[in-house]
């Protein structure tokens, strides 16, 4: 029997897996979504050729239930689909911060629900999805919402615990690196480069780094290593970045990234 998939809330992130579950060659007519905007709805059908629902329509109607509204939108969503769900559906939540709990206490007794934390790279089919199961999902759920995730890039599977410092590392881990290249790019302005030939620099650079600490199998401290000459230029920059404590800042930020994740799962959501 065909599995039908409903996304909730089809807006970055959901549009990011609608797409790449596509490309990965599931059928559009498998594929439900909702949007809050019939606008929005129309942009998803014309561009995908899937079938915009209601939130109910899409509870009663798919076989799994892929939620990505915002944290501060869900307890609304929840409250709009909880009649609706029947037990048996698959509800997948890809909302920073929420525990599995907050949707097993709104959804009927022994709903499955499966929290995976996903990044923007899911665009380009090169995402890393963090996978946890709630206290009602088994195997072959997590191996359900592997598949679907599968298809737009990495999976890993991890206790729910560690899910709100995986947030911080991966889910908003590519903003880190889009801010470490925009600030590269500046220094490139600031030493007489036009701005398009200091971005390609950096972007291939970074294209470069990132395949040999993927294939290289090295420790990215001796990948480090082989660049910093003694007495060369490499080890000015890295004595400048030590001294403007760039390791503690970043350490820093990710810790109140992980903070933030827990604020939300405590209902703070201003
Ligand atoms: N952006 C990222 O990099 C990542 C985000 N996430 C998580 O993904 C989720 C979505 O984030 P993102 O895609 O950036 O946010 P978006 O605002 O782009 O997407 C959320 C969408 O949900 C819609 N929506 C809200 N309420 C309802 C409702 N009741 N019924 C139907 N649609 C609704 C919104 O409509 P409208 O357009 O009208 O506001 C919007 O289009 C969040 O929970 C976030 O934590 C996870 C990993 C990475
Ligand atoms: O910033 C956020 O809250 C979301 C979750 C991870 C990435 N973006």
């Amino acid at each position: 029997m065909t599995q039908k998939v409903a996304v909730l809330g089809t807006g970055k992130i959901g549009e990011a897996l609608l797409s790449g579950m596509i490309r990965a060659g599931w059928s559009p007519a498998d594929l439900l979504v909702t949007a809050r905007r019939p606008e929005r709805a129309e942009e998803l059908r014309t561009r995908y050729g899937v079938s915009p629902v209601t939130n109910p329509e899409a509870a009663k109607t798919a076989d799994t239930l892929i939620l990505t509204v915002k944290p501060q939108d869900m307890g609304t969503l929840l409250v709009e689909l909880a009649p609706h769900v029947p037990a048996d559906r698959l509800v997948i939540s890809g909302a920073a911060g929420i525990p599995t709990s907050f949707f097993e206490e709104r959804l009927a007794q022994g709903t499955p629900v499966v929290r995976v934390m996903t990044n923007t790279p899911a665009l380009v089919d090169e995402a890393m999805s963090v996978i946890s199961a709630g206290s009602h999902a088994t195997a072959e759920h997590l191996a359900h919402a592997e598949e679907i995730f599968g298809a737009v890039g990495k999976t890993l599977r991890v206790p729910e615990s560690q899910q709100d410092a995986c947030t911080a590392l991966s889910g908003s881990g590519p903003a880190y690196f889009f801010y470490l290249v925009e600030a590269m790019t500046d220094a490139g302005i600031l030493l007489g480069l036009p701005r398009e030939k200091a971005h390609d620099l950096i972007v291939q650079s970074a294209i470069g780094a990132a395949v040999m600490l993927r294939d290289s199998g090295e420790h990215p401290v001796k990948l480090r290593e082989n660049v910093t000459s003694p007495a060369g230029t490499t080890i000015n920059a890295i004595r400048e970045l030590e001294n403007h404590g760039v390791r503690a800042a970043l350490i820093a930020a990710i810790e109140a990234a992980r903070d933030r994740g827990r604020e939300l799962a405590s209902g703070n959501n201003t």
